[in-house]
């Protein structure tokens, strides 16, 4: 068993935001009070060993719920696989990750749902969710077998990594996911209008002269999904929002009363496209970073819930990919590893979001909106959290990662801020950074 005192306890689905005592037996929560003497502890551990942790100046919160992880197995390995992307997870205070389809060969049928789910089983770090893709072969024509993958132990459907330029094919996918009751997930970029583009087109593109990705590649497809989403009935869920467009498209259709949940991923949180180097390829991401305007459109649509969920995106690339010509090196930064410090030093600290509502948007609602296990510190869930320690400080060293992947933007920075103990079924997997 295990007694967690006077530690500052973040649970929104609960609304507790203050110092408790909180105890964890049998892998579940099993109480959260103002405070407990030894000897009701000691009489509740009914003869088991205790371990008490002396929580003072710290945060204790639901294990965060990635819904955007590309884990790169099967078939990529070099990049990553499951083992060490869920190692990284729990690392970086993640219990639960929604593995993304677009592996090698792509997640379109039930006997890969189910070994995706399995290697997450067999690692046995963070819970591994496998996400299948919404069409064979990710080929955007004929869509795959969703309840049978679903029963193989999908969470979600989602060809990301490609938009599905059809609108048939996208209504026909929010149409039929219904009878599954499980999201689809969007990467909403035109194809034609993204072109061969390597960063957001604007007044950075333009004296980088890099050839540039409008913001109406996005928009124009979260318009599209929308609209579609609204005319079906149908589960949307948008990934990684990142124009001030977009979150204005949102924000009226949830007025409208559409089913659409959306997420952002904390590098278009804290970055612009000032910051792209031509020499660099770590902050090379799709979507592109955005204008500092959009930045803050991305923000303020976090703070009012227009923007549901926080997403890591974690991509990760080898080095030899990375260190490729700006306009030959894949997109993406991994993030697993680094993405909560980032946020919590970048802004929660200077008090551009509050600690309440990043842990509502990383964990609680992405429990709500795929119907997972987890999101809530409540008596009898499952004891997926996170204590946080918000005076640890580390310097992102490649040598420490995890990850296999090390295109990170803060490798050789110092982050503060960082989970130093992590439980998964009330399993300790996580102690002062290194992963048990
Ligand atoms: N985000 C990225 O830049 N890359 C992702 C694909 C994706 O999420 O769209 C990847 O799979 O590498
Ligand atoms: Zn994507």
């Amino acid at each position: 068993m295990w007694w967690l005192k006077e530690v500052r306890v973040i649970d929104p689905s609960q609304t507790i935001s203050s110092p408790r005592d909180v105890l964890i037996k049998s892998g579940k929560v099993l109480e959260i009070s103002s405070s407990m003497t030894e000897a009701e502890v000691l009489e509740k551990a009914q003869g088991e060993a205790v371990e008490t942790i002396d929580g003072q100046g710290k945060f204790l919160f639901p294990g965060l719920i990635d819904v955007h992880t590309h884990l790169r197995e099967p078939g990529q390995e070099d990049k990553e696989d499951i083992l060490s992307g869920s190692r990284a997870a729990v690392r970086g205070g993640f219990t639960t990750i929604l593995a993304m389809a677009n592996t090698q060969p792509v997640i379109d049928n039930r006997a890969l749902v189910e070994f995706v789910r399995l290697q997450g089983e067999r690692a046995g770090y963070a819970h591994v969710l496998p996400i299948g893709t919404v069409t064979k072969g990710m080929q955007g024509i004929e869509l795959v077998e969703m309840a049978d993958m679903k029963e193989g132990g999908a969470a979600a459907f989602s060809d990301d990594g490609k938009n599905i330029q059809s609108a048939e094919v996208m209504r026909l996918a929010l149409e039929y996911a219904k009878l599954t009751g499980l999201p689809i997930i969007s990467h909403c970029e035109d194809k034609d209008l993204a072109g061969d583009g390597l960063m957001r087109r604007g007044v950075a593109s333009g004296r980088m002269g890099l050839r540039g990705i409008p913001a109406s590649a996005e928009s124009v497809i979260v318009a599209r999904d929308l609209l579609l989403a609204e005319e079906t009935g149908g589960k949307l869920h948008l990934a990684h929002i990142s124009t001030t467009e977009s979150v204005d498209l949102i924000r009226r259709a949830k007025a409208r009363g559409v089913d659409v949940t959306a997420e952002v991923n904390p590098h278009h949180l804290i970055f612009c496209d000032e910051e792209i180097k031509l020499t660099d390829t770590v902050l090379k991401v799709n979507p592109p970073l955005g204008s500092r305007e959009d930045r803050e459109a991305l923000i303020e649509g976090l703070r009012d819930g227009t923007l549901d969920m926080i997403a890591t995106d974690h991509a990760p690339h080898t080095q030899a990919e990375k260190a490729r010509p700006f306009a030959e090196a894949p997109f993406g930064i991994a993030s697993l590893e680094t993405a909560l410090s980032a946020v919590w030093q970048n802004l929660v600290l200077p008090g551009r979001l509050s600690l309440d509502r990043v842990i509502e948007a990383w964990s609680v609602s992405p429990a709500r909106r795929f119907g997972l296990l987890g999101g809530t510190l409540k008596p009898g869930s499952p004891a997926d959290m996170v204590l946080f320690d918000p005076d640890f400080s580390e310097v992102i060293d490649p040598a420490k990662l995890v990850s296999k992947a090390r295109n990170t933007p803060f490798l050789g920075k110092t982050l503060h801020g960082f989970p130093v103990m992590v439980w998964v079924e009330g399993r300790l997997v996580q102690r002062n950074r290194t992963v048990q």
